[in-house]
């Protein structure tokens, strides 16, 4: 059991979940084990959840037709509902911090948003409108960022509710999907041959493959039953896409633990900050009481790049990022993109304070902070929030495997008494009685030796002793019924089997005509083994 809470000893040793070793740590630059990760989620669940549907943490920008940097997609229409997404139209209903003024003149075409972006890029300054706008001293402007943090104040973007738009099975996929994270994954490529690039190569792939298996679980957990028309959990899709890989699993952990150091490494900025009036107190009060649930071991950031020799490996580690979050401009699924977005900025502002706040000077770490953008901040604790969604999902995952393996195995138990109380078995202990009646008694002590000793392997009922009045005529009457009753068994089986012959007929015609027509149209290999049978659970375990 994930769950740190609860039985340990309710879980069969069957469980892919068990292939992990929950009790070590999730990495070797995390000093937390994945039980622990459990327990702070279970402990900070409630709080996020309520702080990402607040008015301030629902909202977030993007634009939806910008470019692909990396080809052409001209063609892209998103016209499948489910992958459309809803923008924020009425602004009548917004809070005041989020009316057109307070965003920077969004929809404003007097305004020049990009002229205003070191004012509308101040976190401090966007919070409150008519704040004291003194900017802290501005050090040299380097590229500390991990994502274009100016694309959220262009005049095309959109304000879109979260909430509204939940990121779900809209089954965006097949090869677009795929070279998609292909391109993602190809970006973990470093040339640098800089000492610690194992780490740093090793973490880049992991977030990546967290993030991978973050979005598995999330469209795992949300897929619509066509049976009842309501959204829910699939076992079978999470066990082919992430539970069947301990690694995927692990790097979700490494994932929630790395965006954790980065929201307890900005804590004592975060308490400071002064929240708009009736807002300030409830949002403060959930950020404190999430952080503070947190704790510094909970990953190592500065394993990464120690010393001079490995700067270098950091300007490629963050150009190679800031890739993976524009590569979301190519995804053509509105929904998948949004969340896409969302997510790869979340995870480039855990990056930026994990890596660049460490180095810097308090003024340029003040600097850092204080230009932190609200898009930033409400990526990264609606990043967290679906890492521990992902978690928590990963955990009753687990409890709905562990039902299904228990309903299995009692099924198989059920077949076996069925199967020990079959008439086979009957036929054979009457087979042996008749021989022993044949026989004198003596005889028929040494005969029912060799039979018990032959057919030592099968598992019989033990036999009843029950004292019986020797009656010739009752014997044959019994035996004769007996057989009957086996002959009418036999001749019900066969023409059970007749009666199945059509339908079995019919679904091998069927699977086999299903093969050919994808054969024909050209996409014979699309379904792989595991999707086609999601229920052959490949546990691919080390
Ligand atoms: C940015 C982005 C956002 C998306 N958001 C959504 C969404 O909101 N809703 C939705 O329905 N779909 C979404 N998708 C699509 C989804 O991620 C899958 O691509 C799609 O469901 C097809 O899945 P697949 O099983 O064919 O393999 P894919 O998930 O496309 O994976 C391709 C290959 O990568 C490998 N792989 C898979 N997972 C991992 C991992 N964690 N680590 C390492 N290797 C791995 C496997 O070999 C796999 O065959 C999104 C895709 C992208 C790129």
């Amino acid at each position: 059991d994930l769950n740190v809470s609860n039985n340990d000893t309710e879980i069969s040793d069957d469980t892919p979940f068990c292939k992990l070793e929950k009790e070590s740590a999730v990495s070797t630059s995390c000093d937390v084990t994945f039980k622990e990760i459990n327990q702070i989620n279970s402990n900070i669940r409630e709080d996020l959840q309520t702080l990402v549907n607040t008015d301030f943490f629902k909202y977030f920008k993007l634009d939806l037709y910008k470019e692909c940097p990396f080809w052409d997609d001209s063609n892209r229409l998103c016209t499948d509902g489910s992958c459309s997404i809803d923008i924020v139209e009425d602004w009548s209903q917004l809070p005041e911090y989020w009316q057109p003024k307070a965003l920077g003149g969004l929809h404003d075409p007097e305004t020049d948003i990009l002229e205003g972006t070191d004012d509308e890029c101040s976190f401090l300054d966007q919070l409150c409108q008519g704040r004291d706008q003194t900017h802290p001293a501005q050090p040299p402007k380097f590229d500390f960022d991990y994502c274009d943090v100016n694309e959220f104040e262009s005049k095309e973007s959109v304000l879109v509710d979260l909430t509204k738009n939940p990121e779900r099975f809209t089954g965006y996929g097949g090869q677009e999907a795929r070279n998609i994270w292909q391109y993602i994954y190809g970006e973990n490529c470093f040339s640098t041959t800089t000492e610690g690039k194992c780490l740093a190569k090793d973490a880049f792939y992991r977030l990546v493959s967290g993030l991978h298996a973050s979005i598995g679980v999330h469209i795992s957990n949300e897929m619509l039953d066509t049976k009842t028309g309501k959204w829910g959990p699939n076992l079978d899709f999470f066990m082919a896409r992430v539970g069947n890989f301990p690694d995927r699993i692990t790097n979700i952990y490494f994932n929630y633990a790395v965006v954790a150091k980065a929201l307890w490494k900005i804590r004592p900025y975060l308490t400071h900050l002064d929240f708009c009036n009736e807002y300030d107190n409830n949002v403060k009060s959930k950020i404190v009481s999430i952080t503070s649930q947190l704790d510094r071991n909970i990953f190592h950031e500065d394993l990464l790049f120690k010393d001079d020799l490995t700067y270098k490996l950091k300007d490629e580690f963050r150009t190679r990022f800031k890739n993976v979050t524009r590569i979301m401009d190519c995804v053509d699924c509105d929904t998948c993109r949004l969340w896409g977005k969302v997510q790869t900025t979340g995870y480039a502002t855990s990056l930026k304070i994990l890596f660049e706040l460490e180095d810097a000077d308090e003024e340029t770490q003040q600097y850092i902070v204080d230009k932190l953008t609200k898009y930033e901040l409400i990526a990264l604790l609606n990043t967290f929030d679906r890492l521990s969604q992902a978690i928590e999902a990963i955990n009753n995952f687990e409890k709905m495997y562990n039902d299904k393996l228990n309903i299995e195995d009692n099924k198989a138990t059920n077949k076996t008494s069925i199967f020990s109380s079959n008439n086979f078995f009957k036929l054979l202990e009457m087979a042996k009685n008749t021989i022993n009646n044949n026989l004198t008694k003596r005889n028929h002590e040494v005969k029912e030796e060799q039979v018990s000793h032959k057919f030592s392997d099968l598992k019989m009922p033990k036999k009843k002793i029950v004292k019986k009045a020797v009656n010739d005529e009752n014997k044959w009457t019994k035996a004769w019924h007996t057989e009957i009753g086996n002959v009418m068994e036999a001749l019900r089986f066969i023409y059970r089997s007749y009666l199945d012959l059509p339908k079995n007929i019919w679904t091998i015609a069927l699977s086999n005509m299903n093969k050919f027509w994808n054969k024909f149209i050209g996409v014979a290999n699309y379904l792989r083994e595991e999707e086609e049978n999601p229920t052959v659970y490949k546990l691919n375990i080390q």
